[in-house]
């Protein structure tokens, strides 16, 4: 059966307020995570953030979060093995993973890096969404494809962000968005709704953050 993917809607005056007050408070750093044991109390919901390396993670984290340098953007991709945790105020954490897909990581960081994410998808009952941002560049690569794969096995949902939209025309933008809504067609843990956004322009900030507000 075909999946209809859309665009999310643009949020009402009263979701986007209440994204708009979820992330006014201050976000803050809680702790990096190595372990499933060091994973924070599951005393609240929780969404998370993967994405290929240099997707633009840290700076779509920095624009939700209104700071310029709360995530960390690491200069050497592949490096950061941690699950980073930020709490927000009355709402849930918000979940930093690793990017992954970076050829030059050594095959014993890679490893290390799947298995956590295996345990930490599959194990993580409060974990509510999984954002797996795609650069709009490039689409659906089979790296994206492999994690997309493992989200399903764990019947996570995801939802598709798409980055950095500001660096390609209206035409391309159409071509990607067809080429992932396929790409997605193979996913049944996929959100049907895609959320398209430039860190740099502020495009989908509101939308993203009235999102997670709505899932709180
Ligand atoms: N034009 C444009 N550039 C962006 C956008 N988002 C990120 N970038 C750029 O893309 C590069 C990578 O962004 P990061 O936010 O560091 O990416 P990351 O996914 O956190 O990277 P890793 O730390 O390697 O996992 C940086 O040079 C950013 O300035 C965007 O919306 N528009």
């Amino acid at each position: 059966m075909q999946m209809d993917f859309t665009l999310t809607p643009e949020p009402d005056d009263t979701s986007r307020e209440r994204g708009r007050l979820l992330f006014a408070a201050p976000v803050e750093f809680l702790k990096g995570v190595v372990a499933m044991a060091g994973l924070p109390p599951a005393d609240r919901i929780e969404v998370c953030f993967a994405g290929r390396s240099n997707v633009g993670k840290s700076s779509l984290i920095n624009a939700l979060t209104n700071r310029k340098n709360l995530a960390r953007a690491s200069n050497t991709p592949g490096r950061t093995q941690e699950i980073n945790y930020f709490t927000t105020e009355g709402g849930p954490y918000l979940v930093d993973l690793p990017g992954y897909g970076f050829a030059e990581a050594p095959v014993a960081v890679v490893q290390k890096w799947q298995a956590l994410l295996k345990s930490y998808l599959s194990g993580r009952a409060t974990l509510r969404r999984v954002f797996v941002l795609i650069d709009a560049r490039h689409g659906v690569k089979a790296v994206d494809d492999e994690i997309l794969s493992l989200l399903d096995r764990s019947a996570v949902t995801f939802q598709v962000v798409l980055t950095k939209v500001d660096k390609i025309s209206q035409a391309e933008r159409e071509k990607v968005l067809m080429q992932v809504k396929g790409a997605l067609q193979k996913h049944p843990a996929a959100y049907p709704e895609l959320v398209v956004t430039s860190s740099e322009k502020g495009d989908g900030i509101e939308t993203l953050r009235a999102i997670i507000a709505g899932l709180a």
